[in-house]
């Protein structure tokens, strides 16, 4: 439902809501500006009646003076005739020139209000005010339903790509555009009388005042009294009028000051309701609240990004198969969760709530880090996820196992475990086999043992639809085919070849993506457009010659390095390696990029600690090379020997020397020393201790036998801080990249 109320009104008000958010902000610089360019004396040190009293002595025509909520202080006058308005310091009523209002931010007020539209632009405002108010609730629902509970918004969100930029977006935005997005609506609401106006707050005009002779303005009791910081606005009487009066407004009231005496003859302070009203417009505007000012155009300025990055997110998720007809988690009598983080398994839920479905089932379907306290009704429920990391969760089920803690399973409930994974992973489908494990051991039932699907194969999917008909009695048949990623070519420049002499023959391969036609294709198709935005650790998927399966390669540079490099350990029979082995200069090659984000050091000062042994090191360098920022950065890399596989010889050499990279320790199996990665952990175990105490992070990429090692290590040095590898992980301070 949240889904529903967020997206139809925000596609249909898109394009206005981008323009109210852009006029937002560039009205928001507004008060910043005045402010930085208005003379403000401290409270109590200039009074009303002394401003009052150098303005007439070099303004002897002045009929007004009005102070805006920045504290720009406007003399209105009247010389030779000609109506005239100045801008003049407060504390001496010198003249600082003469007051010109932006004509462009008038303009820009007039489209921000009406649109250029008179009242129908001023009722339209009004309506997309609303509608942000609604996207806003509605958008906190989704956020918190992703994070799995209000509280872990505040942890921020996994995944890749435009949905993770929406919600960090929206995380960041929300309360300044829920802000601006209530007081829009009150203010459109008050205007067409939908909700009342607080009384006037003017005390009626005196109908008798003493009519003496008028005192200086600058001996006024009630002037006197008036700190210029709380000056509204004060309107001198008609010259030569001496039954007329000086109005004052002020922050605390308004008031009649008589002429001949300097006392009020009638005064109304502000009401509540007045105050109230007066705070909503200055927290919608910034009016005296600069800094609010620009807090709410910086919210504003996310919207052009949410708009886009939501209608992308819509369309992906269309595209690969999102659910129509969703039940709710109390009426369904099936539920299915999913567990992705490329968005590929919902297309394969997708299939299997629309057969269900058809099938007569009543079915809710949503992530996994939203399963509910319980569903009442359900009877069947399928998990369907794929595995990341090294065998962990996807994005979308990063926080299933915590909430599984408190489900509330009704004794009829039966589940099945359809894992999506990749055999070319040394831990295949591991996080689909542990959700099964802590199902079962969570009290449900087994509905059939846990099957799993191999590199998304359309055929083991519908195999798996076959049984579960068979158990279900349900007809149903699956067949979901998804859409081949979008390819990229690649033209191989350079490439440098080491390990031949030591069994461990290993290329340095550095191609050309051709930033064609292709790119463009893929943003009209909404794919996520590699060319711009590959970092290093992501991987690149290659088909080999004849062969239909992609192998993945860990990249080792980004797109802003302009060049797609990996380090590729060529495998005794290996159809993909041996492939790109025997490419030469000048050869082309199509791959795909899949985003890896969970493998990146993380934002911020802390040191980072880069272990790895052979051709693991390659996104390892790729780290390095971006680390512009000079953090600490240390690199533990196990080799066979050095005259022959030392990968990235020179380009360490020059890292270290630029700081790059603040350490290096090698360990090569085939000297003398005959020494292993771990090796070098444990001699350093102080120092790895150390920087790990002090909130390092550290990141494991190579073969699983030599990841298991350093886990080893590791969790020897961590056990005098009391904490392990498995602690570090949940904080995503231990990363691996493993195969
Ligand atoms: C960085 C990365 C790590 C992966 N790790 C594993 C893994 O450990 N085990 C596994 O079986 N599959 C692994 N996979 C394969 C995915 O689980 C598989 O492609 C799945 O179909 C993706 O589904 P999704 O697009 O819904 O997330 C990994 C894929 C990537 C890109």
């Amino acid at each position: 439902m949240w889904r529903k109320l967020h997206f139809y009104p925000g596609l249909l008000a898109a394009p206005f809501l981008i323009l109210l958010a852009i006029t937002g902000v560039i009205l928001a610089v507004s008060p910043a500006l005045e402010r930085s360019s208005a003379v403000v004396p401290s409270d109590g040190m200039i009074s009303v009646a002394q401003l009052a009293q150098s303005v007439v002595e070099r303004y002897p025509s002045a009929e007004q003076i009005k102070r805006t909520p920045s504290g720009a202080v406007i003399v209105y006058y009247t010389r030779d005739g000609k109506p005239g308005a100045d801008l003049v310091n407060p504390e001496t009523g010198e003249t600082i020139g003469p007051y010109e209002p932006s004509a462009l931010f008038r303009w820009v007020k007039d489209l921000h209000r009406s649109f250029l539209l008179d009242e129908a632009g001023r009722v339209l405002a009004g309506v997309l005010a609303a509608i942000m108010v609604l996207m806003c609730i509605s958008g906190a629902f989704m956020l918190a339903r992703r994070a799995g509970g209000w509280l872990l918004l505040l942890r921020g969100f996994k995944g890749s790509g435009d949905s993770r930029v929406h919600s960090e977006l929206a995380r960041f935005a929300l309360i300044g555009l829920l802000l601006s997005a209530l007081t829009g609506s009150y203010m459109s609401a008050t205007r067409f009388g939908l909700l009342p106006e607080p009384a006037d707050n003017e005390p009626p005009f005196p109908m008798e005042v003493s009519d003496g002779e008028p005192l200086p303005v600058g001996s006024m009791e009630a002037l006197r009294s008036t700190d210029v910081n709380n000056l509204r606005e004060l309107v001198f009487p008609y010259p030569g009028d001496p039954r007329d009066v000086f109005s004052l407004s002020t922050r605390q009231g308004a008031g009649f000051i008589d002429q001949a005496t300097g006392q009020f003859v009638e005064y109304k302070s502000a009401s509540t309701g007045n105050q109230v009203v007066e705070w909503i417009v200055r927290l919608h505007t910034g009016e005296g609240l600069w800094w609010l000012g620009l807090l709410l155009g910086l919210a504003a300025l996310t919207v052009p990004v949410l708009s886009i990055t939501g209608i992308r997110v819509w369309w992906s998720r269309r595209a690969s198969g999102d659910v129509q007809d969703n039940a709710s988690p109390a009426d369904a009598d099936t539920v299915i969760l999913i567990g992705s983080e490329g968005n590929s398994t919902r297309g394969f839920a997708g299939d299997l709530h629309a057969q269900l479905s058809r099938a007569g089932r009543c079915v809710h379907s949503a992530d996994m880090n939203a399963l509910a306290e319980e569903y009442p009704r359900a009877s069947l429920l399928f998990v369907l996820t794929s595995t990341y990391g090294d065998g962990a969760a996807p994005a979308s089920a990063s926080r299933f196992m915590e909430k599984l803690a408190l489900f509330r399973c009704s004794t009829n409930l039966k589940f099945a475990v359809l894992g999506f994974g990749d055999r070319q992973f040394p831990r295949f489908c591991q996080f689909a086999k542990d959700v099964d494990v802590a199902l079962a051991s969570h009290g449900l039932a087994r509905l059939q043992s846990p099957a799993f699907v191999d590199q998304k194969s359309p055929e083991q999917f519908s195999q798996w639809g076959s049984r579960l008909a068979e158990v279900t009695g349900l007809n149903i048949r699956l067949s979901h085919n998804p859409a081949p990623p979008a390819l990229l070519d690649l033209e191989l420049v350079d490439r440098a070849d080491f390990g031949v002499e030591v069994e461990a023959p290993t290329s340095i391969l550095r191609f050309r993506p051709d930033a064609g036609t292709k790119r463009w294709i893929n943003r009209v198709g909404n794919k996520r457009d590699p060319l711009v935005d590959f970092h290093a650790g992501d991987l690149i998927g290659v088909c080999p010659p004849g062969d239909d399966k992609p192998r993945y390669y860990s990249l080792a540079s980004s797109s802003d390095d302009g060049l797609l490099e990996i380090c590729v350990r060529r495998l005794p029979g290996g159809k993909c390696s041996g492939f790109l082995h025997g490419l030469q200069p000048g050869e082309r090659i199509q791959g795909f990029i899949q985003p890896n984000p969970e493998f990146r050091p993380a934002p911020g000062s802390h040191p980072v600690i880069l272990i790895g042994a052979g051709a693991g090191i390659g996104p390892l360098a790729g780290f390095i090379r971006k680390n512009d920022a000079r953090h600490p950065m240390y690199l533990y890399w196990g080799g066979r020997d050095p005259h022959s596989d030392y990968l990235y010889r020179p380009e360490l050499g020059s890292y270290l020397r630029d700081q790059r990279l603040t350490g290096l320790r090698t360990a090569f199996s085939r000297t003398r020393e005959s020494a292993y990665v771990q090796d070098k952990l444990n001699e350093d175990a102080q120092n790895v201790r150390k920087m790990i105490e002090m909130g390092a992070q550290v990141l494991v990429c190579g073969g699983s036998g030599m990841a298991a090692e350093v886990r080893a290590v590791i969790n020897n040095i961590l056990k005098p801080l009391k904490t392990d590898i498995e602690s570090l992980k949940q904080e995503g301070r231990y990363l691996e990249d493993v195969y």
